[in-house]
């Protein structure tokens, strides 16, 4: 099993990931919490009590995790591809796998990550809808004192299970959405390149860019649902399962709620998918 893939997904996963943080973190308050009137508002409530580390709160532990959930990602993709089509990374210019192969292997990678991304998403969820400023002598601690701190307490208050809430809709968010997202990448790729080359970089970044934004607005509605599962357990609402999420959901705010966060996600997901496929592609250029 090639292993290039696996490295190339978690180095490019990280370099994305920093990049896109404090837009993310603008997305889980205004999805989970209805004290903002919007990215704006959100944006100076958030800079105002907590400076700017305030966007960054949570960030150390997804940056341990990409590695291995980008890598889960990237590397699944490709191995499903090698065992759908026999062709590796380098021989897929020359001979393109088709787009039900692309979509079978996004999906396929898209569900075996969730395994890896439900814990790690959970705790970054929940330090991310912490909205106590830094410590300050007289102000009251945060709940959790960091991700390690925050992983024993959802194992000690909710059992080792609590780890895994919100799995269910994340799976159902991730399985489909990543087939659309390397479908939308390879055909941008070969629309803009002549057959049998290897994409410029233009072409990367604009066809990872959009790749983020197209996969993205498909997964709202149901990053929104995970997001509230998530944070249920926290805040005594208990849902009893992801419809029930979605029903109450749709009952106390409109339909609109399922578009919650879908401004700042896009804008987010550009920039970060161009530099993740980016990095992806010459990483493995360079070792192939
Ligand atoms: C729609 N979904 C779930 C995705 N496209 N997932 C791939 C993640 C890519 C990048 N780390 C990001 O956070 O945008």
């Amino acid at each position: 099993m090639p292993v290039e893939e696996f490295v190339a997904g978690w180095i490019s996963g990280a370099l994305g990931l920093v990049l896109g943080y404090p837009f993310d973190t603008v997305k889980v308050r205004l999805q989970t919490q209805t004290t903002y009137r919007g990215i704006f508002d959100c944006l100076v409530k958030t800079y105002r009590h907590e400076s700017l580390l305030g966007f960054f709160k949570g960030m150390s532990f997804p940056i341990a995790s990409i590695a291995v959930v980008n890598s889960v990602l990237f590397g699944v993709y490709s191995n499903t591809l090698l065992a759908l089509t026999a062709t590796s990374h380098q021989e897929r210019r020359a001979q393109p796998p088709s787009y039900a192969h692309v979509f079978l292997a996004g999906c396929t990678g898209g569900f075996v990550q969730v395994y890896c991304l439900a814990p790690f998403d959970l705790i970054k969820v929940r330090l991310q809808n912490q909205t106590e400023p830094r410590a300050r002598p007289g102000s009251p601690p945060p709940r959790y004192r960091g991700p390690v701190h925050c992983a024993v307490s959802i194992c000690q208050e909710e059992g080792p299970r609590g780890l895994f809430r919100g799995a269910w809709a994340l799976m159902l968010r991730d399985t489909p959405t990543l087939g659309i997202y390397f479908v939308t990448y390879e055909w941008l790729c070969r629309q803009s390149t002549p057959e049998g080359q290897n994409p410029s970089s233009a072409s990367v970044l604009v066809a990872g860019g959009f790749a983020g934004i197209v996969s993205w607005a498909v997964a709202t509605p149901l990053d929104v649902i995970k997001s509230r599962m998530q944070m249920a357990g926290l805040k005594h609402r208990v849902y009893r399962g992801v419809l029930d999420c979605m029903a109450s959901s749709v009952r106390q705010e409109g339909l609109g709620v399922f578009f919650r966060g879908l401004t700042i996600n896009s804008a987010r997901a550009f920039p970060v998918n161009a530099v993740t496929f980016l990095s992806y592609e010459y990483l493995l250029r360079w070792w192939g």
